[in-house]
């Protein structure tokens, strides 16, 4: 391997051998968001990356999601691997119908491209403004691949921090697609549920019914930290209550950047039933959501 894939000093792996979890998941759920990091060796990291991982490729992605009790993932390209999809669509393909993919992509992407991907399982692309993972992309670039996509019928998957959803909401209100938000927008839990930052964002689902959002990562969020996160349970249950038709569940593997600890994640899994309490919510969570999103075709 090149020295420059070697990855970070600080880098942390991922849990080497998580816990059976106690919760028990409704049969067909889906893992509705994961990534997977190279091989290096094989798949490359992009020049243009902000960080260097691990390895953590499509073979341990599918143990993971066997061993957990998962029927199926959704891998979201991770910035690490820039717009180069290669090692997404590999994982997409053998996995076959067990895997969906979300892409990142330029505005020279062709209509021959999108469906050389739409054949391999992808069903949308990422658009990052978390500025520690990517240069800023402008957003009538970003209008101009909306357009493309739309006509595939993928939908847009967005990152932000809270603090810059103000400055959003006009462009999120502009994508034509269904929109699905990463990990509820990021809110900074110490300040409450009732903070106007995360009212925005309710605000923002309430008002668009094409916003969805991924009720995830309780690590990344967490002041309190493992192993229960239960400061980040109240944001994710509002969430679940209030748009149970609009949400996703997954596991984030393989945690990238996580700089305090990695979280065992059979403990994420027993982390579900504290934020969607009962067995209806948690079957639209873990399974009619993400399978009516990204396996309608
Ligand atoms: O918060 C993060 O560092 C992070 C990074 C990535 C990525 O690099 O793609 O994806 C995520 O879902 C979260």
């Amino acid at each position: 391997m090149p020295d420059d894939m070697k990855m970070d000093a600080d880098w942390l792996v991922f849990h080497p051998n998580p816990k059976k979890p106690d919760f028990k998941l409704p049969a067909g759920a889906v893992d509705a968001h994961c990534h997977v990091f190279g091989p290096a060796g094989e798949f490359p990291f992009a020049p243009e990356r902000k960080y260097t991982p691990c390895d953590a490729g499509k073979d341990k992605l599918y143990e993971l999601r066997d061993y957990l009790g998962f029927a199926r993932n959704v891998i979201v390209q991770a910035t690490c691997h820039g717009k180069d999809n290669r090692a997404m669509v590999d994982a997409c393909r053998t996995a076959g119908d067990l895997a969906r993919g979300i892409a990142s992509v330029g505005p020279d992407i062709t209509e021959a491209e999108i469906a050389q991907m739409d054949a391999a399982g992808v069903r949308g692309v990422r658009f990052n403004f978390v500025k520690r993972l990517v240069d800023a992309t402008p957003k009538e670039v970003f209008l101009s691949i909306a357009e493309k996509i739309a006509k595939f019928d993928w939908h847009i998957v967005v990152y932000f921090e809270a603090a810059d959803l103000e400055e959003l909401v006009p462009f999120l209100n502009q994508l034509p697609t269904t929109i699905v938000v990463d990990h509820m927008g990021r809110p900074d839990v110490a300040k409450g549920v009732d903070h106007p930052d995360f009212q925005r964002f309710i605000k923002l689902m309430e008002d668009n019914p094409r916003v969805w959002s991924k009720v995830t990562c309780p690590e990344r969020l967490s002041v309190e930290g493992e192993p229960d996160y239960s400061d980040v349970i109240p944001f994710c249950r509002t969430i679940v209550e209030k748009f149970p038709d609009r949400v996703l569940w997954g596991t984030d593997w393989p945690h990238p950047n996580m700089k305090t600890h990695m979280p065992d994640d059979g403990n994420l899994v027993d982390f579900i039933p504290k934020i969607a309490p009962t067995a209806e919510l948690q079957q639209q969570l873990l399974v009619d959501n993400p399978m009516r999103l990204y396996w309608a075709k």
